[in-house]
């Protein structure tokens, strides 16, 4: 029996499942089968796991109850010159709901198939990026290695449903200051190709509601100056302008959907009864706003959409991210060169991207950190959130030999001048 505390001991409970599978393998299905779920997610199971092999890997473990119910395990590795800023490697312990009558196997059973491909929700998205960044400290750590940066570990709640009572509580609190975070690796995407991508930055989500007040009256008459009509004219303006970036992103092989705004009409509502012309009508938009475009322009423009609509159409905000902080991808940033230098070490062929949607990256960002949205799955088809999400264990494997050397390579960086 290996002593507690011993990176290369492993519980009896994970050892004992299929003496052919990778053990590293195993434990990702382990943490795939606690069901995590929005939204009611059963997080003490996550937390008292990621405890447990925090204790196994002789890892500095403490808990931050950001709000009731809601809390971020840390797992720290302490650097040599703890003085130096620290690597943040964060993942969130949710996952989204199934329609489990779509899936081929239970969504909450890792099942394997002869390819070796993991059928479970949060597969890819992300629980495969939390036990790759574990399995990667345990390989270094039974190698002996010790390197100058803290390397800390975090895991969140409730990404999935926005961060607001996970990491944007989290990023406000003086255990987090204490993290004394440099640098921090985030969630990104599945790449189908051999490349991969890294996001280096994210799109504003804005979600707005349009009101559209108008005469009411009998459902058989010609009202004039009907809710409907100005609804009509938002519709119309919004949508052309989707159409616009639409055909935009589709004429120029260079942009992805992170370059051009993305816009949706998400919900409609209004009306009481077929023969009654309603007083007032609402539609949602959920609008993407990539970095590069100016949002006091952006909104100047949504205004007049609906000044131009007619009297008595106004909006209302429900989500207006305005930091469009992103990251630097030159070779001149001492991040960057340790990130993209090991990937080349590896031959890794690297996308960079604004990611299309949002995630906790955002809040770290705002925070006034730097952080890449990487997830090591290429050859892969893109299936967060999707019926069937699987992962394949080699790319699963392959992505802690990645973490091997990004995690030596980034919390190796030199001194930084405001760290001397
Ligand atoms: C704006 S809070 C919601 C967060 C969610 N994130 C993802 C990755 O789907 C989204 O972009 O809709
Ligand atoms: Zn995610
Ligand atoms: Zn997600």
């Amino acid at each position: 029996m290996l002593p507690e505390g011993d990176p290369t001991r492993r519980t009896e409970k994970v050892r004992s499942q299929d003496p052919h599978e990778d053990p590293s393998v195993t434990l990702f299905r382990e943490y795939l089968r606690l069901k995590t779920v929005q939204p009611e997610p059963n997080y003490d199971a996550a937390v008292q796991f990621l405890e447990r092999i925090g204790a196994e890997l002789g890892l500095g473990c403490q808990k931050v109850e950001v709000c009731p119910g809601r809390v971020v395990p840390i797992l720290s590795w302490q650097g040599t010159d703890p003085h130096l800023r620290s690597i943040l490697l964060n993942s969130h312990m949710d996952v989204v709901p199934v329609f489990e009558e779509h899936w081929s196997h239970d969504p909450f059973e890792a099942f394997k198939d002869s390819q070796g491909n993991i059928y479970a929700r949060g597969a890819q998205d992300m629980k495969c990026v939390s036990i790759q960044y574990i399995e990667a400290i345990r390989r270094l750590k039974a190698e002996g290695k010790c390197f100058p940066r803290t390397v800390h570990m975090t895991f969140v709640p409730d990404e999935e449903i926005g961060g607001h009572m996970g990491m944007e509580l989290f990023v406000k609190r003086p255990e987090f200051q204490a993290l004394n975070v440099g640098f921090a690796l985030d969630e990104g995407l599945a790449n189908p190709t051999d490349a991969f991508t890294v996001f280096y930055g994210e799109k504003c989500p804005w979600w707005i509601k349009v009101k559209c007040e108008g005469s009411p009256g009998h459902g058989s008459r010609f009202i004039e100056n009907t809710a409907a009509e100005k609804l009509h004219r938002v519709i119309t303006s919004f949508l052309q302008f989707r159409d616009s970036e639409k055909q935009r992103l589709k004429c120029d092989k260079h942009l992805t959907l992170g370059d051009v705004t993305c816009l949706n009409m998400t919900m409609l509502s209004g009306g009481v009864s077929f023969n009654v012309v309603p007083s007032e009508l609402t539609a949602a938009f959920d609008i993407r706003i990539p970095p590069t475009v100016d949002l006091k322009a952006f909104e100047a423009q949504l205004t007049a959409w609906c000044q131009a609509a007619g009297e008595g159409v106004t909006y209302e905000f429900f989500q207006k991210a305005m930091d469009q902080t992103v990251t630097s991808t030159e070779e001149s940033d001492p991040w960057w060169k340790a990130f993209s230098g090991a990937c080349r070490d590896m031959h890794m062929m690297l996308k960079c991207e604004i990611f299309p949607a949002a995630t906790d990256s955002r809040f770290i960002r705002a925070a006034g950190h730097p952080a890449l949205g990487f997830s090591p799955m290429n050859r892969t088809p893109v299936l967060l959130h999707d019926h069937n999400e699987y992962l394949n264990e080699r790319v699963f494997l392959q992505g802690i030999e990645i973490y091997t050397r990004l995690i030596p390579s980034l919390a190796s960086v030199p001194p930084l001048p405001a760290e001397c």
